[in-house]
């Protein structure tokens, strides 16, 4: 008997197994369709909050007071064509970009298509603000830390600094390099150009190039160092804010003030942090001073001011909210 049954299952294998072989890659290919679907929720989910988290950097850069020469809620700084308002114009239309730009590196996308939407939030940028370069270091250098988180995060990585910084280098390290390499053409066409053709310094390209250098080597290890003896997010930042601008080369102040202009806020700067920083019990009153001085002598460390809202994203990205 079991040996006739047995018969009757082989008489019928040929079809049977055709149609369970059917079966199995309709529910293969359903499988991964919701696998696919999964994956781009999860990918828009993450773009959507690593943007919220890129906006709110720059939004605490804008609210902290005093910052020597800069636009804050408060006062225009050195500046009189633009204020807040304007920087908030500005951040708002960034939104986009930068959950773009963190898909895009999701994408694994080349560094052609990560430019094009920097150029695109650029005119974005012009088009809020009529005119007035407010973020151009921000999109570029926020913009690569979001592409990198979104890239970090499909490789299943953590958004910590180290492994942002690998991601950013290991995946566009190179042509950051070649962006770096400008053409005798281009030499004078922006004026962190000019000021790199003018003064031999670096500036936001020699930035992307290295992987940030200023934000995990400076920025960051500065609110760290702050956090851990107990200062507030917003001496920390200001502490940071100082550190930047005791180290970086910034384009902006070269182009206003040239190489003693830069001299004088490096010194600034260094006096601040010698003296403690905001430890120091008068530190608000020395902040002050600084600022005054700085609109004195029209000097807006606009590139520190980048550096620092790049800083505070990559804090961000590191914490519990991403
Ligand atoms: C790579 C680019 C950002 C091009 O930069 P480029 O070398 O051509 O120079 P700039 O066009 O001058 O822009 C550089 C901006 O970067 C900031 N910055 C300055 N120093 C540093 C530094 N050492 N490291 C990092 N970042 C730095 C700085 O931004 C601040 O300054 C703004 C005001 O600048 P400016 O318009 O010169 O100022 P004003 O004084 O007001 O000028 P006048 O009206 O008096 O003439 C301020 O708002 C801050 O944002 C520099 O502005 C880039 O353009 C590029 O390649 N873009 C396309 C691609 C892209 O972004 N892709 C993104 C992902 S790949
Ligand atoms: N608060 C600020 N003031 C002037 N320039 C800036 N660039 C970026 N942030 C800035």
């Amino acid at each position: 008997m079991a040996h006739l049954y047995t018969a009757s299952i082989a008489t019928n294998v040929p079809a049977r197994s055709k149609a369970a072989a059917r079966c199995l890659a309709d529910a293969q290919a359903t499988a991964s369709a919701c696998a696919a679907l999964l994956a781009r929720t999860e990918a828009r989910a993450y773009a959507a909050r690593v943007a919220r988290l890129a906006v709110r950097s720059l939004y605490q850069e804008l609210c902290l007071y005093p910052k020597p020469g800069l636009v804050s809620l408060v006062d225009n700084g050195s500046h009189d064509d633009m204020d807040a308002r304007t920087f908030v114009r500005s951040l708002f239309s960034l939104r986009h970009y930068f959950r773009q730009i963190c898909l895009a590196g999701w994408d694994n996308a080349a560094f052609s298509h990560l430019r094009q939407l920097g150029i695109e939030a650029e005119a974005a940028m012009l088009r809020a603000t009529r005119g007035i370069n407010t973020h151009r270091g921000a999109i570029f250098s926020l913009g690569l830390l979001c592409a990198s988180a979104g890239r970090a995060r499909a490789q299943g990585m953590a958004s910590s600094p180290a492994s942002l910084r690998a991601v950013l280098l290991i995946r566009w390290g190179s042509e950051l390099a070649g962006h770096a390499a400008v053409k005798p053409a281009q030499q004078h066409s922006s004026n962190g150009l000019r000021v790199a053709a003018r003064y031999a310094v670096s500036g936001a390209r020699e930035e992307g190039a290295l992987g940030l250098p200023s934000v995990f080597e400076v920025g960051v290890p500065a609110l760290l160092a702050a956090t851990a003896r107990g200062a507030s997010p917003r001496c920390a930042r200001i502490d940071t804010l100082y550190a930047l601008m005791a180290h970086v080369s910034d384009s902006n102040v070269y182009h206003r003030a040239g190489p003693a202009g830069a001299q004088f806020v490096r010194q600034q700067a260094q006096r601040f942090l010698a003296l403690g920083g905001t430890a120091h019990q008068r530190w608000h009153t020395l902040a002050l001073q600084d600022h005054q001085n700085f609109v004195g002598l029209r000097l807006s460390p606009g590139g520190a001011a980048d550096l620092l809202a790049a800083s505070c994203l990559v804090q961000a990205l590191a914490g519990p909210a991403a």
